[in-house]
């Protein structure tokens, strides 16, 4: 009956969304490494200019099928790898084939050759086949390019793709400072140098305009923060009387190889000297000359190239040197016409298996959606708390520990001296501009000193910059863009302000809903004496209406949203169009993740129905490729890059041990087991999440571990919302509890003192491996994470490989354990193995390398099927086999 209403109310979601475009679902201070940032000139509006491709995305009519969670993870999974497909052309080859026949490689699993199993499981049954992918981290890329748009477009900026890895070594953080001095009047007041203890910075390339404002470090002194880091700040520049940022005149040549360059006339990043670059080529910003910005992913390249500088000549040699990333548009995204085209495509509500993004998580589920009126018999009932928060509520006393994250030098130092908080730079939230009211509203929270990324960008936003920054996770970056962001509010005009209902002045779009509801409570903990501003939750899988009310009732000028909601608010809640006339300031909290091919055409959506003239802040741990394109669209051209993990680290964190194992599936229960009940023994206050590829997945291991007599809760997607809200809070303050999760946890929740996170199967690829990993280690903790991957899986290393990640010792598993879990694994339902099986299928198949070979894939799901005790793999529907292009490949049963 539910799926009947549900199904009507598809078809009303259809024909209202006919005419709508969007497609859904589509520390530490580091070294900040500065980054790009397009030059100069003066600042224009910013962007409002969508590629032809981008609105075709957009074009495309809201799917059936994204509104039905059971299908949109695969096909999320799908467009996100056709994306990156196109992105990494070069990387990956292109397999002859990508169909049933596909051959290429080889056949993996049973026959393939490889090297032997590394685990005492492998059997040779599995051999890795060397036919693996290698990712190559796309991390790194550098450089805006400004350019002259050919069509008129304004503020067309993005980095040039450079798809390398970082190389470990030979960077180091480095600070260019230029030399600027200034009379403002905010910032941080204490006469004291940052230089940091710590060796740490945080770079920021700044290019310099002309200012005058307020914000920024009061310091004369260096920059270094004496808490071990620092914010170095590149200005390139311009003369100016402003005084923000720091007014150290030490120009800090940088030691590290790495730099960012921002010339005004040349438009962004070169790819400067500096980096070996695997094929020869650099990548970097270059402005064509009069050209039109022409964004040049360098698929190709494998490292990125930027390096530190500290003149404009040399960047002008850096740009000469090889391969020049430029702006425009991007090549080889095929990907995503046939992602949209996919989904529209399906109207079954059919489990394919997908890995769960958040995109899915928040908004493809079937509680979403503008179909979510009063009467939705569908949509959870969430309590009106959950969706509004007054200022007034959820102040949670904050107990200050530690915070933020460390490189390895600052780690060793705080276990030697057994200081917790050093993760905290040494600058005081009361020494910047910050007004009285946020000033307590921070001392409330139990918040004295910033963290790197906070010390490296308040000056910063507080000055109006567009900035996108990277900082490990868990280091504070959602205070970081909460705090300029209240303070915009507060120096409104009262009119503004003040109004029952005011303009909305604050949007932050986060990818998923327990991101967003964490975002909105810590606003609602700064806002604690702000009496006057308020904040609104809105998300999907709670009820729209309901939102809608609240919208009228309650004076918000800061809205936390999901990206599909925000959007459906948009289209159909009245008022809340021109309402959003008023912003001034649009945060996109991850990022990467809301640019990737799920969100793309949602975030395109909004930031056209904002105001050019506004602030646009990027936060996230991972800065590839993808991010380029939310530049692209959605910020001016002078923007910031503060890059707070420090040159030569990794981008995780060091107190975090990496470990994997490989070994067959058929061991992979037991070895899980063996791991928590060793991790168990070992910790009393034991706290873990296990990542699962899939809802289904997830669903089933929970199972599993219920029957082993684990102490486990489970969320994906498939729960409805008030079940996740629930699971969420009692995680965040449990301990003793294992948490089985898909990705919907993978991101920015901030679960205190996970010890351990186990990544149960290939993640969707290196990012998403970082962010899962940082769900522990958070605010400088210790923790430990372990993938496990099968052979076949084993390709993925290479894209990690440049993070401390070693093999694990296999936990012994003696003949007791094994029957326990065989025991277990009969009770679980055939219907659960049968759902998992299909999601498996279905999440392996979009998988660039497991899923080209379908004959391998089919093998490999058998594979899967067997170690769920099953004799033979279930039928899957016709349809559903059909979507997947698995229609008569042999092993596969269909119905
Ligand atoms: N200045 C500070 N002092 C003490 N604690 C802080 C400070 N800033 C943030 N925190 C705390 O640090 C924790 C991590 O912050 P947050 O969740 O914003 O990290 P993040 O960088 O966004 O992580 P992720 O990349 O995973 O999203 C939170 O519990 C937050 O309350």
């Amino acid at each position: 009956m539910r799926r009947h209403h549900h199904l009507l109310g598809l078809l009303r979601r259809a024909a209202a969304s006919s005419t709508s475009a969007s497609s859904h679902r589509a520390g530490p201070v580091p070294s900040f490494h500065p980054i790009p940032l397009r030059n100069g000139g003066a600042a224009t509006a910013g962007p409002r200019f969508f590629s032809s491709r981008a609105r075709a995305g957009a074009g495309a009519a809201r799917s059936l099928v994204e509104d039905e969670a059971e299908v949109s993870d695969w096909i999320s999974d799908l467009k996100t790898d056709s994306f990156h497909l196109g992105l990494s052309s070069g990387d990956e080859g292109d397999g002859p084939t990508r169909g049933p026949a596909a051959t290429s490689g080889g056949r993996r699993g049973r026959d393939s050759k490889g090297p032997p199993p590394r685990s005492r499981f492998g059997g040779g049954e599995f051999g890795g086949d060397g036919r693996g992918f290698e990712r190559r981290g796309r991390m790194v890329s550098r450089g805006l390019d400004d350019d002259d748009d050919d069509d008129g477009s304004e503020d067309e900026v993005g980095f040039s793709s450079a798809r390398g890895r970082r190389e470990r070594g030979g960077r180091s953080s480095e600070s260019l400072y230029g030399g600027r001095s200034g009379n403002d009047h905010a910032g941080f007041r204490s006469p004291r140098g940052q230089r940091g203890r710590g060796g740490r910075s945080a770079n920021v390339l700044r290019r310099g305009h002309d200012s005058n404002d307020d914000s920024g470090f009061r310091s004369p002194m260096g920059q270094r923060g004496r808490g071990g880091r620092s914010a170095n700040v590149l200005r390139r520049g311009y003369d100016s009387a402003d005084d923000s940022g720091f007014r150290s005149p030490t120009s800090q040549r940088g030691r590290g190889s790495r730099y960012n360059d921002l010339d005004d006339d040349e438009g962004g990043f070169g790819s400067l000297r500096g980096r070996q670059v695997r094929g020869g080529r650099m990548s970097g910003m270059s402005r064509r000359g009069g050209r039109g910005s022409d964004l040049d992913d360098n698929e190709d390249d494998e490292y990125d190239s930027i390096e530190s500088r500290t003149s404009s000549r040399s960047h002008d040699r850096g740009r000469r040197g090889g391969k020049v990333g430029s702006m425009g548009p991007r090549r080889g995204r095929g990907g995503n016409a046939d992602f949209s085209d996919r989904r529209s495509r399906g109207k079954e509500m059919f489990d394919f298996g997908s890995s769960e993004d958040d995109s899915e998580l928040g908004e493809v589920d079937e509680h979403d959606g503008p179909s979510g009126f009063e009467d939705d018999p569908f949509v959870d009932e969430g309590g009106e708390e959950d969706l509004v928060k007054s200022p007034a509520k959820n102040s949670v006393p904050f107990e200050l520990t530690k915070v933020g994250s460390v490189d390895q030098e600052s780690v060793a130092r705080t276990r030697d001296s057994g200081d917790d908080d050093s993760y905290l730079t040494q600058t005081r939230f009361d020494e910047c501009s910050l007004s009285p009211l946020t000033l307590k509203g921070v001392k409330a929270a139990g918040y004295e000193r910033m963290t790197a990324v906070q010390e490296a960008t308040l000056p910063i936003i507080l000055k109006g910059k567009d900035v996108l920054a990277k900082a490990k996770t868990g280091t504070g970056k959602t205070v970081a863009f909460l705090l300029p962001a209240i303070e915009v509010v507060s120096k409104l005009p009262p009119i503004e302000r003040d109004q029952k209902r005011p303009p909305i002045s604050v949007v932050i779009v986060c990818p998923t809903r327990e991101l967003a509801d964490q975002a909105a409570v810590e606003a609602n903990k700064l806002l604690k004496f702000h009496s006057s501003i308020g904040v609104q939750l809105v998300m999907g899988g709670t009820r729209m209406a309901l939102e809608q009310k609240r919208m009228h009732t309650n004076a918000c000028q800061i809205v936390v949203a999901t990206p599909g909601r925000l959007k459906d608010h948009m289209e159909n809640t009245p008022g809340f169009a021109t309402r959003l006339m008023g912003v001034k300031v649009l945060i996109l909290d991850e990022a990467d993740r809301l640019l990737d091919m799920g969100f793309r055409t949602d975030i395109e959506r909004i930031v056209a129905a904002l105001p050019k003239q506004r602030q646009t802040l990027l936060f996230s741990a991972t800065v590839p490729d993808e991010v380029r394109q939310v530049c692209h669209i959605a910020m001016k051209r002078d923007l910031e890059f503060v890059n707070t993990v420090q040159e030569g680290s990794e981008e995780t964190h060091s107190q975090v041990k990496q470990m994997h194992i490989v070994a067959p599936l058929d061991k992979q229960f037991s070895i899980l087991y063996g791991l928590l009940t060793d991790h168990i023994s070992e910790n009393v206050d034991y706290k873990v999440i296990v990542f699962c590829t899939t809802a289904k997945v997830t669903s089933l291991v929970a199972g599993l571990l219920s029957e082993l007599k684990l102490n486990v809760r489970e969320i994906h997607s498939r729960k409805p919302q008030s079940y996740r809200t629930r699971i969420s809070k009692e995680f965040k303050e449990s301990k003793g509890l294992i948490l089985v999760s898909s990705d919907v946890s993978a991101r920015g929740v901030d679960y205190p003192n996970v010890t351990l996170v186990v990544q149960l199967g290939v993640p969707t690829d290196r990012e998403q491996y970082i962010h899962r990993l940082g769900r522990t280690g958070r605010r400088g903790n210790e923790g430990s994470g372990i993938l496990l991957l099968a052979p076949w899986e084993e390709y993925f290393l290479r894209s990690i490989k440049d993070l401390p990640i070693t093999e694990a010792t296999l936990p012994l598993i003696d003949l007791d354990s094994k029957r326990k879990v065989e025991k277990a694994l009969a009770h679980v339902e055939v219907k659960d193995k049968e759902s998992a099986y299909q999601a498996w299928l279905g999440y392996y198949n979009s998988n660039k390398h497991i899923g080209r070979d379908k004959y391998q894939l089919v093998s490999l799901a058998n594979e899967f099927s067997r170690s769920l005790g099953l004799n033979n793999p279930p039928a899957v529907p016709k349809l559903v086999l059909g979507k997947m292009g698995l229609n008569n490949i042999p092993g596969l049963r269909s119905k």
